[in-house]
């Protein structure tokens, strides 16, 4: 198994993603200003995994802080759950998993040494907890798949895999499902420009698995269910708002007004994690806007003349009506379901 974000003697281990596929390597993480700036820099990514990256960051914050005075440590720690807030603002999981973090901190009645010590076992819960949920997401999306006699290829977006949780995946974690249970023939994976996650991680996560797997750049996915070649859409999600409207991804939009041109099955893959009960619909989701260089570089190549402009949206938010049907760790769920999981996720997530 594919473990992105490892606690291993006192430090936090991250595959370094930002140096896949060509080069497997590991950064060891001390300090929450480091855990920060590696979520920032998407040296760890992925809706699940920077909350758990962002957990074990809360952590590194809380034994860095030097006072036996209850209430000062809290105020400290406020202050730790702010610099990491301030890293990426559309996943939710990242507010979800500090907003954990400091419950569990005001809520843990005992001595800062004690507190310190609850912190770190609460990160590790929400740690191999993910691994379970990803591994239940993978299961329930079998039941969601087209039941075809024929294998099916599946096109997913972005990488929504074991590198993007805590391990197994949510939209790759219902690849590998069907993959064990002999149900799919191979995988179409969108580059996913402009930080191209799909060629270079979702191919590298595929081919560590043996799972064959077909990359091509976005602007070909329409051309390829127009053919016929797709029989399912599965991607991953940053943010669902209670109506089912989805943040995902950049270009999801897209894929998934073409997947309802050609009657292809769209599926969400996330946990109950990612749904944000908050927000009514998608139109409050902040999108991130990253730095252009995205855009007009790959390596040491600028790809664009001086004097353009540039517009880098991490993230789009395809509407409701679009989505089939959300694969969560509890079920599969047609958008306007999700109403059913608000009780079940004020139950897990209550107060956060
Ligand atoms: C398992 S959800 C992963 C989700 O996060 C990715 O965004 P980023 O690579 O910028 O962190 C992408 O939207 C994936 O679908």
């Amino acid at each position: 198994m594919l473990y992105p974000v490892v606690w291993k003697n006192n430090s936090v281990l991250l595959i370094d993603q930002t140096r896949l596929p060509n080069e497997y390597a590991v950064v060891e993480i001390h300090r929450s200003e480091d855990m920060a700036e590696a979520i920032r820099t998407m040296i760890v990514r992925g809706a699940p995994a920077i909350g758990v990256a962002a957990a074990y960051g809360m952590y590194l914050g809380a034994r860095e802080i030097e006072t036996s005075d209850r209430t000062e440590f809290l105020q400290q720690l406020e202050k730790v759950a702010q610099l990491l807030r301030s890293t990426r603002p559309t996943a939710v999981n990242l507010f979800w998993a500090i907003g954990r973090m400091m419950q569990t901190a005001y809520e843990t009645i005992g001595t800062v040494a004690e507190i310190q010590q609850t912190l770190l076992e609460t990160a590790q819960t929400i740690n191999t907890d993910d691994i379970q949920t990803c591994q239940a997401i993978g299961n329930h999306g079998l039941a969601a798949l087209p039941k075809t006699p024929e294998k099916l290829i599946i096109l997913t977006h972005c990488n929504a895999g074991a590198l993007a949780t805590a391990g197994y995946g949510t939209a790759l974690g219902v690849v590998r499902s069907a993959w064990r249970e002999g149900r799919l023939t191979r995988v179409f994976a969108d580059e996913t420009r402009p930080r191209l996650q799909g060629a270079k991680l979702t191919a590298w996560e595929c081919v560590q698995e043996g799972i064959p797997v077909t990359v091509i750049t976005d602007n070909m996915a329409a051309h390829c269910m127009k053919q016929g070649l797709i029989d399912a859409v599965v991607v991953g999600a940053d943010r669902i708002a209670a109506n089912g409207d989805t943040a995902n991804k950049i270009g999801t939009y897209s894929l998934a007004i073409v997947a309802q041109k050609h009657h292809i099955p769209f599926f969400v893959a996330a946990p109950l994690s990612t749904i944000d009960f908050t927000l009514i619909d998608g139109s409050q989701i902040p999108i991130e806007e990253r730095h252009p260089a995205e855009i007009y570089q790959i390596g040491d190549t600028i790809l664009t003349p001086s004097g353009v402009e540039f517009y880098n949206p991490a993230f789009d938010v395809t509407p409701a009506e679009l989505i089939t049907a959300i694969i969560t760790e509890k079920g599969v769920f047609a958008p306007d379901e999700l109403v059913k999981l608000h009780t079940l996720s004020q139950q897990i997530f209550n107060h956060y």
